[in-house]
């Protein structure tokens, strides 16, 4: 199968240093795929790459298959794109706004008039007569990626979405993306880590312009997420942190508080099944025993975090 996008050693330097560096990446058509990473890791700089907006330094990069950047244009005729601050004409209304991004697509009549009221039904923007002018930055959003859409592209690229967004904006915002899953394929950035975890299939962690991980998001919690174990006890919780560090199913024990034993471990059904005899062993009481979710924050904490 084709991807909808492939990078190969793909690489952008500015003055030398690179912003980019050896991206190798392919990701699959239909898929939502989210592209991790702090401030400066080189995000903006890859989708302005795969838009053609700017040119490698080395590598290349292919859109279903078409070159970027060659002189057909086949690959960006494939490409909707929100720049990370769109501009909009704040005296338009969202369906003169639709109208006219069709119009320069060479769109018109019943053709563009139908995914004009679509695009602003996917929005939740049907019925809303305020100029955008008077729009909050959610429905700005929802409108920019709806005008990304207006050529029905098989692939959207979207630029930090949600940063700017309060929580109820930002659900809206990843609500409209998660209802393309399976039809359009979606890439965006982002550096806010539950956002990805709520709506895409797969995630690339990106840190100062290096890919440092690249996987479906289970995949990437169960190859670099450790189980953690919380243990509340009535007594004796220093020499039960002791007892169970001394287990092979222990990697890591801490003491969030007096009474508490925090242990990571490397196999959850043993740790369950030997601490209540460890506890009792030690005349305590057991108050409190939960195994802990392995979030992706966890993950990227370790992977990026480390390496700082
Ligand atoms: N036109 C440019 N000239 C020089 N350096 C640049 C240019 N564009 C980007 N950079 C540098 O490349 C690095 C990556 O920038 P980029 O904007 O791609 O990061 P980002 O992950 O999108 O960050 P942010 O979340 O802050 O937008 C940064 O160090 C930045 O200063």
């Amino acid at each position: 199968m084709t991807a909808a996008i492939r990078a190969t050693g793909l690489t952008k330097s500015y003055g030398g240093k690179p912003a980019l560096d050896s991206l190798t990446l392919d990701i699959e058509e239909g898929s939502i795929f989210g592209f991790l990473g702090p401030n400066g890791a080189g995000k903006t700089t890859t989708l302005r790459l795969i838009t053609g907006l700017a040119r490698p330094t080395r590598g290349a990069i292919q859109v279903f298959g078409n070159d970027v950047g060659a002189a057909d244009n086949a690959a960006r005729s494939e490409i909707g794109f929100l720049p990370d601050v769109p501009a909009f004409y704040g005296w338009m209304t969202a369906p003169e706004f639709l109208r006219f991004a069709g119009g320069l697509f060479g769109m018109s009549g019943a053709r563009l008039e139908d995914r004009t009221s679509m695009l602003l039904d996917l929005a939740g923007l049907s019925g809303v007569t305020t100029r955008i002018g008077g729009y909050s930055r959610g429905m700005k959003q929802r409108l920019g990626i709806a005008q990304a859409l207006i050529n029905a592209p098989r692939l959207l690229l979207l630029d930090e979405p949600t940063s700017a967004l309060d929580p109820m904006g930002r659900k809206d915002v990843l609500d409209m993306i998660a209802s393309l899953r399976g039809r359009t394929t979606v890439f965006f950035s982002t550096h806010i880590l539950s956002d990805v975890e709520r709506v895409c299939d797969t995630v690339a962690i990106l840190d100062r312009g290096r890919m440092v991980a690249h996987a479906p998001i289970d995949e990437l919690k169960a190859r670099y997420g450790k189980e953690k174990i919380l243990v509340e006890v009535t007594e004796n919780a220093d020499a039960l942190a002791e007892d169970f560090g001394e287990r092979p199913w222990a990697t890591a024990v801490t003491r969030p508080t007096q009474g508490s034993i925090e242990i990571t471990v490397t196999d959850l059904g043993a740790a369950q099944h030997d601490i209540p005899a460890m506890v009792a062993a030690r005349g305590s009481g057991l108050a409190r025993l939960e195994a802990g979710e392995v979030g992706l924050e966890e993950v990227f904490v370790e992977l990026v975090g480390s390496a700082k």
